[in-house]
């Protein structure tokens, strides 16, 4: 039976007048991939931290395997299993790819057992020639598959991801969606991201943000033909 690994109900988070998200329920399965899309402004990014325990929701419920993390800190929910990835780097620039991937590991196992993960978790992202590289050198796509390496490292079985592809060439977009793809072998997996022909790619259920609430729940192929959903991305009235 597939189990239910992240839900949230009723889930609201409110900015003094402003309801960035209104009355969500979201409900993600193991090895489930989903992105979220939606407009400026739609409340994906709050959504995401509400999540991630970035922010405590005015009102509703996170839960994560049966365990209620509506006000948990992203430290405890990182403990739990849960790779997060923000749009604030986590690497440190002035240490090597394999020294950022084994400080991540070490979080979670001994130090000879992270030293077999830093060098598993390499290879299965090609970052064997740049390995002993400062990650202040690395080029961007390089840079985001570290960050993706860090992820990996924990060894997740929910990954919760902002805007991964950003500033990335197409060359570096495919690659990041083979290892997503070989994630979710052992991971559920969201993903808030802007770049349309990343989602198309990337071939998966969406869901739609609009106004804060929750506009459609489909495949990308239904999504992107749903003519709600073009007139909410091209500005008219949904
Ligand atoms: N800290 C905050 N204080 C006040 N209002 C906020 C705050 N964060 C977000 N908002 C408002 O909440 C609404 C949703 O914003 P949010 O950033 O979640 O949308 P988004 O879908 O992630 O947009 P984008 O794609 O531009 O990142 C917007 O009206 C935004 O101005």
């Amino acid at each position: 039976m597939t189990e239910t690994v992240l839900e949230t109900i009723g889930l609201t988070m409110k900015f003094g007048g402003v309801t960035a998200c209104d009355n969500v329920d979201f409900e993600l399965k193991s090895q489930e991939l989903r992105c979220l899309i939606g407009p400026n402004g739609a409340g994906k990014s709050t959504f995401f931290k509400c999540l991630t325990g970035l922010l405590r929701p005015s009102l509703g419920t996170v839960t994560m395997k049966n365990e209620e993390t509506t006000n948990w800190d992203t430290h405890s929910i990182t403990s739990f299993g849960v790779g997060i990835k923000t749009q604030v780097p986590s690497v440190m620039d002035g240490i090597s790819v394999r020294e950022n991937i084994w400080l991540a590991a070490r979080r979670f196992v001994s130090t000879n057992r992270a030293n077999d993960k830093a060098t598993e978790v390499i290879e299965r992202l090609s970052l064997e020639d740049v390995a002993n590289t400062e990650v202040g050198r690395l080029a961007h796509g390089e840079r985001q598959r570290v960050e993706l390496g860090i992820v990996a490292a924990g060894d997740p079985w929910l990954v919760l991801l902002d805007e991964p592809a950003a500033g990335m060439t197409s060359h570096d977009v495919d690659q990041m969606i083979e290892i997503i793809h070989e994630m979710k072998q052992t991971a559920a997996i969201v993903i808030v991201e802007h770049d349309m022909q990343f989602i198309r790619t990337i071939a998966t259920n969406v869901t739609v943000f609009h106004q804060g609430r929750v506009l459609m729940d489909d495949h990308v192929d239904a999504v992107m033909s749903n003519e709600t959903v073009r007139n909410v991305y091209l500005g008219k009235k949904a």
